[in-house]
C-alpha cells in the first residue's frame, strides 16, 4: 500500500481539485461520509466531535451533520475563534449553525460529562499540524484521551504526519480513518501506536491523479511481502538454495554468530557455512550440528583469515555475511575491503561489519559485491555522522539517501524498519517491543543472508526478511510476552515458510 508525507498528500489533493476539477468541498464530503460509515458500524449512543480550526476540523463538522441527519445524538466541541475558519471548513461550520447545533466552546464540559459519550471523534489537527502546540491545545488533547473509544480523523492530533513524532502531546486513538493512502505518521515513531487500527478510505481521487504523484514508498501488509515467498518444486536438493557464508564471532562474542547461523538454517538454507575464530569451535559446532564449520586463524581472539581461505570462500559463496560479533580492527577492515572488491555476489554487512567501514565508507561505492547493510539507528549514526534523533525523525529519507549515495540496499532497523534501494522504500511494521532484546538483530541478519541464497534479490530479501522476522517475533510474543528471546524468534520463523 502507498504511503505519503503531508506535502505529497497536499499535492495530490490540489491536483484533484485543480486539474481533475473535483471541488475541495466534495473531497471533504466524501471524507466525512467514509468516517460516518465507520462510526455507524460502532453504533454509538452519544458522540462528541472535537474540531480544530483547519480542514481536519471541517471534516469533523461535516461528520457531525451526517450523524445528526441520521438521528444520532451528537455534540460538537470547537474551542477556537470562529474567525480562524476558512474555505470548506467554514462552509461546513456555517451549515451546522443553520441546523440548531449546539457547538460547545468549553472543553471542560466534555471533561465533566465524558461518562455520557461512548465515542469521541478527534478532528482537531490533521496533516496541517506544524511546530509546537499550545498549552490550550494540549489540554484539549488530554480531554480527548479520556474518551472511552476514540476515533481520529486522518491522523491522531499531535502526531507529525511526516515522521510519526508526537509534537508535545498526542491523541491515542482506537481507530484512525485516513484517506486514499497511509501517511508516514501512521507507521513511524509514536504515531504507529497512537493511530490504533488504521482504516484507509477512498474519497474519489482518480487513480491517475494518484499515479501522477509517482509515489515509491510502500507499507508492508500481510499479503504483500508473503506473496514474494516462492513455493519450492518437489524435485530440489540442498544445493538449490544457495551456499551462504557467515563470517563473524570473536573469542568473547560467540553467541551472535551462533544465532545468525541458526537463523539462516531455520529460514530454509541448504548449505550454511560458519567462518569464525578456531577458539570458539566447541561453542559453535555443538550448538548447530547442521552447519559446515570453517574455523579460522585468529589473533587475540579476533579473526585473521588468510588470503587463500578468503579466495576459497569468494569462489564458492553465493552470499557472504560479514560482521556479527567480529570486533573492530585494521586487519578486519582490510578483509571486508578485499571481499567487497573481489566478490561479485551478495554481501550482508551488519554490526561490526558496519562499525569497521565507518573509517572508509567510500569503499561501498567501489564495491563489486551487491550489498545490503542492516544498521540500527546507532550504527547508522556512526556511518553518517547524523544524530540518532535526526535519523529517527527522518527514517525514510535517511535510508533512501544513503542507498542512493552508496549504491546499496539499506535496511534501517527499529520498531518500524525501513528498507530502501534509493528508489523504492518499504516500511515494515510487523514485530513488537519484546524484540528489543540482545541477538534479535543477529537473527535478522541470518534470515536475510538465507533469503539471498535462496534467490531473492537484495530489496526483496530485505523486505521479506524484516517482515518474517517481525511475524516470528509476534508469534514468540504470544508464547513468552516481553520475555521472548532471539532464539524464540528463530524457532517461529518456519511457521511462515510453508504453503
Ligand atoms: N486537502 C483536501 O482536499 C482534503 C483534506 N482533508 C482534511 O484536511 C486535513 C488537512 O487540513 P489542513 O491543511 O487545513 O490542516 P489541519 O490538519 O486541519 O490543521 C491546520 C489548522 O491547524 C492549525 N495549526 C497547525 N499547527 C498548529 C499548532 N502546532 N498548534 C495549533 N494550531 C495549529 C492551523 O493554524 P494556522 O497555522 O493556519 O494558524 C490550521 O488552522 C487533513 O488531515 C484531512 O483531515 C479532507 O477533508 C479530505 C480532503
Ligand atoms: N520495538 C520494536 N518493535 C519491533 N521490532 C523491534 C523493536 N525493537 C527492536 N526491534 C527489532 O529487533 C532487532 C534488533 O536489532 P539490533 O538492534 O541490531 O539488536 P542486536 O544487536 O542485539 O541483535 C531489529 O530487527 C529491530 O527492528
Ligand atoms: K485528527
Amino acid at each position: 500500500m502507498l504511503v505519503v508525507n503531508s506535502s505529497e498528500m497536499k499535492q495530490i489533493d490540489l491536483r484533484a481539485i485543480e486539474i481533475y476539477r473535483i471541488p475541495g468541498i466534495v473531497l471533504m464530503e466524501n471524507a466525512a461520509h467514509s468516517v460516518f460509515e465507520e462510526i455507524a458500524k460502532l453504533n454509538p449512543r452519544k458522540v462528541a466531535i472535537v474540531c480544530g480550526p483547519g480542514n481536519n476540523g471541517g471534516d469533523g463538522f461535516a461528520v457531525a451533520r451526517l450523524l445528526k441527519t441520521h438521528s444520532y445524538d451528537v455534540d460538537v466541541f470547537f474551542c477556537f475563534d470562529e474567525k480562524k475558519l476558512k474555505g470548506d471548513a467554514k462552509v461546513n461550520y456555517e451549515i451546522l449553525k443553520t441546523m440548531d447545533f449546539s457547538i460547545i466552546k468549553d472543553i471542560e464540559y466534555l471533561q465533566n460529562n465524558m461518562i455520557n459519550y461512548d465515542l469521541v471523534v478527534d478532528a482537531l489537527f490533521g496533516t496541517g499540524l506544524r511546530g509546537e502546540i499550545s498549552e490550550e491545545s494540549k489540554r484539549i488533547i488530554d480531554v480527548i484521551n479520556q474518551g472511552r473509544f476514540i476515533l481520529s480523523i486522518d491522523i491522531p492530533s499531535g502526531i507529525n504526519s511526516d515522521n510519526g513524532k508526537s509534537i508535545g502531546k498526542c491523541v491515542y486513538a482506537d481507530i484512525t480513518i485516513t484517506f486514499e493512502c497511509k501517511k508516514y505518521g501512521h507507521l513511524l515513531g509514536e504515531g504507529r501506536e497512537a493511530s490504533g487500527a488504521v482504516i484507509v478510505k477512498k474519497i474519489s481521487i482518480p487513480k491517475k491523479c494518484m499515479d501522477e504523484q509517482n509515489i515509491k514508498t510502500f507499507s508492508c501488509d500481510d499479503k504483500f511481502p508473503l506473496s514474494i515467498y516462492k513455493r519450492r518444486n518437489f524435485d530440489t536438493n540442498k544445493g538449490d538454495f544457495g551456499k551462504v557464508y557467515i563470517i563473524g564471532g570473536s573469542y568473547n562474542m560467540s553467541g551472535a554468530v551462533i544465532l545468525a547461523l541458526k537463523a539462516a538454517i531455520k529460514t530454509g538454507s541448504g548449505l550454511v557455512c560458519g567462518v569464525y575464530p578456531e577458539s570458539i569451535i566447541d561453542r559453535v559446532a555443538t550448538q548447530i550440528p547442521e552447519i559446515i564449520n570453517i574455523p579460522c586463524e585468529e589473533k587475540n581472539g579476533f579473526l585473521e583469515i588468510g588470503v587463500d581461505m578468503l579466495n576459497d570462500i569468494i569462489n564458492k559463496a553465493d552470499v557472504i555475511s560479514i560482521g556479527i560479533g567480529m570486533g573492530k580492527g585494521h586487519s578486519l577492515l582490510e578483509m571486508i575491503k578485499y571481499i567487497l572488491y573481489k566478490f561479485k555476489g551478495y554481501v550482508v554487512l551488519d554490526a561490526d561489519g558496519l562499525n569497521n567501514i565507518c573509517e572508509d565508507i567510500s569503499l561501498l561505492n567501489e564495491a563489486n559485491s551487491k550489498v545490503i547493510i542492516t544498521p540500527h539507528p546507532g550504527e547508522m549514526s556512526r556511518l553518517t555522522g547524523l544524530t540518532v534523533d535526526y535519523i529517527n525523525s527522518n527514517r525514510v529519507e535517511v535510508a533512501k539517501d544513503f542507498a542512493n549515495k552508496y549504491g546499496c540496499v539499506v535496511l534501517l532497523k527499529g520498531s518500524s524498519t525501513v528498507v530502501s534501494n534509493g528508489e523504492e522504500t518499504y516500511i515494515n511494521t510487523s514485530g513488537n517491543p519484546g524484540m528489543a532484546t540482545a541477538g534479535s538483530g543477529d537473527v535478522l541478519t541470518g534470515m536475510i543472508t538465507s533469503l539471498l541464497g535462496q534467490g531473492y534479490g537484495l530489496l526483496e530479501s530485505g523486505i521479506l526478511g524484516s517482515f518474517l522476522h517481525g511475524k516470528a517475533g509476534d508469534e514468540a510474543y504470544k508464547q513468552y510476552g516481553y520475555g521472548l528471546t532471539a532464539t524464540d524468534i528463530i524457532e517461529n520463523v518456519g511457521k511462515f515458510l510453508k504453503f
